[in-house]
């Protein structure tokens, strides 16, 4: 069957994809260039120097809010603890150039390491947990850094250190307004774009994929906590920065900008200005700083007593955004503005390096005796089985025999109690999901797994992952082109070979389900697999969409693959399968060909629940 056959099958309207053909957007291609614009004209105009003032403490709150847009916006990561990292910075350079006279511009850097390296401890002993215990390490931290500040003698205390210099190259003053001005955007929008480089590549990729849980990236061979205690890092040299410019600029420290209010203030501008949008770090400082600044003007004339009455009112509005807009003000203008994509460049580019395959009828998977308990219960128990080059395997079996344990014990997602897995000769027992993946093994999910807001092409990219080495600083200085586009040159190819070629530039989220099941294989097959592993790919498929999956799985044999499926859909199992391994309560009930399983009274007994 020929690719637009298939496609016709996924969905019929994929015949004619016009309306998938994406648009440039002026904005988009000019927008950037007009804010920076905008930025370096705004000094030069006569504005008094109170508003230049307010544009100086906005770019410096842009630099840890970006910091956050990467960690909690991007990558999932709630953190209270931003301005933790702020006061580590601004005490390293006030401390540094107050007592020993050390230039600023020395400091700076000293203070990214002493940063770097506290947010490294920090990370390693923190990134691991999940769910509320991440927010709530980051508070217990973020507490104990504010109260050091505030109690070490050489820090002055809660007094702080007074008289620190501003700062000055050459002899020249930068002061606090307009050549101050030039310092803070210069550093807020190289780190905007830096950011927005580091998105749109082999790492940023990886780091959009956190944000769903750690099982899928492991499967494409991401290693998570790296990148997790990557941009926990990038987000406090950030902060370290923004810190410096403060110290410099209020030619003051002392703890309170730094505690776990400011740090709650951070987290509500990222919130507020679109948390997973590098753009609306400028816009959550912004709005911010400026509603602070008028209502604590405004509210004391309105009420007739002075008081913080603008916490209360900041305290209403996080509810508001939570509930109203919680993918934040810049989430509201992209979401009107054509989609992004990328523009097609990599036609040329050369084929990435493929792995030696297993010779036809090879063994590739020989499952040996695995077991796996949950405490009483004996999940799988001593299944064997084996899976050959250019066979397709199924394992069946009623709900509850074991299979998605069998598979996540041969994937590495579950550890094996007992027994062992060979893959082309080689143990992988006892190996993790990644390990496991960098061998050559590759998987789809029961449920799809993947990044909803990324392009049917990025998400299939990820799949080659292993197969890229550029790392964040070659993204955001651009040295990682080449491999981009050998990246994309491939995922392109594999989507073709899915029959999933007229959907490139299409939003992954906005996908029918037959067609989220083919990105996950051309994902998978991203990767340059010799064992394929689908779990249940046809649930949730029409009829339709059933019959193009079984037409692309039967090329991928025919190409020499080897593929081991867990499937409930009889009808596709006994149409493809080579050979069927059926389960019942953990145990191998029989296995052969799809007419010996047919035939099996044992098989037919287990299915419907009666005594065999
Ligand atoms: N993490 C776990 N902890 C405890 N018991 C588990 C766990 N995972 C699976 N089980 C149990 O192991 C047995 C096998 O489950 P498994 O999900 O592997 O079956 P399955 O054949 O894939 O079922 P289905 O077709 O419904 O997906 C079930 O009794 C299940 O309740």
């Amino acid at each position: 069957m020929k690719t637009t056959e298939m496609e016709a099958l996924v969905n019929p309207s994929s015949l004619a994809p016009a309306g998938n053909a994406p648009r440039k957007s002026l904005l988009r291609t000019w927008g950037p260039l007009a804010l920076v614009v905008v930025l370096i004209a705004l000094p030069l105009l006569p504005l008094p120097d109170f508003w230049i003032i307010q544009l100086n403490y906005i770019g410096i709150y842009t630099l840890p809010v970006l910091g956050l847009v990467l960690l909690t916006g991007v990558g999932g990561l709630t953190s209270f603890g931003q301005a933790a990292f702020v006061g580590i910075g601004a005490y390293t350079t006030a401390y540094l150039s107050v007592n020993y006279g050390i230039s600023p511009w020395l400091t700076l850097f000293i203070g990214l390491v002493l940063t770097g390296v506290s947010a490294a401890l920090i990370g390693a002993l923190t990134l691991r947990m999940s769910g509320h215990y991440l927010p709530l390490a980051t508070i217990a931290w973020a507490l104990s850094l504010y109260y050091l500040m505030g109690n070490l003698d050489a820090l002055g205390k809660y007094d702080g250190i007074l008289g620190v210099k501003g700062l000055s190259l050459f002899g020249f003053e930068f002061g606090q307004q307009r050549a101050f001005y030039g310092v803070v955007w210069a550093f807020a929008i190289v780190a905007c774009f830096a950011v927005i480089r580091l998105l749109d590549s082999r790492s940023g990729r990886a780091i959009r994929a956190l944000a769903g849980g750690s099982q899928m990236a492991e499967a494409m061979g991401v290693n998570t906590l790296r990148f997790k205690i990557g941009i926990f890092v990038l987000a406090a040299l950030l902060a370290s920065i923004s810190g410096w410019l403060f110290a410099h600029f209020q030619r003051t420290v002392n703890p309170s900008p730094f505690g776990i209010k400011m740090g709650i203030e951070y987290l509500f501008m990222a919130v507020l200005g679109g948390s997973g949008h590098v753009w609306g770090a400028i816009a959550g400082s912004g709005v911010v700083k400026l509603l602070e600044d008028q209502l604590q003007v405004l509210l004391p004339k309105l009420i007739g007593t002075s008081g913080n009455y603008e916490l209360i009112v900041f305290g209403i509005m996080i509810v508001l955004v939570l509930k109203y807009l919680p993918d934040g003000l810049w989430n509201f203008i992209d979401q009107r503005l054509p989609r992004p994509f990328r523009a097609v460049d990599w036609q040329d580019a050369p084929a990435l390096p493929a792995r030696g395959k297993p010779a036809a009828g090879e063994v590739v998977l020989d499952v040996q005796a695995i077991r796996k308990t949950f405490g009483g219960l004996v999940a799988v128990n001593d299944i064997s089985f084996q899976t050959r080059a250019g066979q397709i395997v199924g394992l069946i079996g009623p709900n509850g025999a074991g299979k998605s344990t069998t598979f996540n014990l041969v994937t590495g997602v579950l550890s094996l109690s007992g027994g062992a897995v060979q893959f082309r000769g080689q143990p992988i027992g006892g190996l993790s999901a990644r390990q496991i993946a960098e061998r050559g093994v590759s998987r789809t999910f029961q449920h799809v797994k993947m990044v909803a807001d990324m392009t049917v092409l990025e998400n299939v990219a990820l799949g080659a992952h292993l197969r890229g080495g550029k790392g964040a600083v070659s993204a955001m200085l651009r040295l990682d082109r080449n491999e981009e586009r050998a990246l994309f040159k491939e995922a392109e190819r594999q989507l073709q070979r899915v029959g999933m070629g007229a959907y490139l530039h299409e939003t992954a989220g906005n996908l029918a389900m037959g067609q989220q099941r083919l990105l996950e294989i051309a994902r998978a097959l991203c990767a340059d697999p010799a064992l394929l592993l689908l779990d249940e790919p046809a649930a949730g498929l029409r009829h339709k969409e059933k019959e193009a999956l079984g037409q692309v799985l039967r090329t991928l044999r025919d190409e020499g693959m080897s593929i081991l499926l867990v499937e409930h859909d009889m009808g596709l199992v006994m149409d493809i399968c080579d050979h069927i391994v059926v389960m019942e309560f953990g145990t191998h009930l029989m296995e052969g060909s799809p007419a010996d399983v047919q035939r099996s009274d044992k098989v037919r007994a287990a299915y419907l629940g009666t005594e065999h």
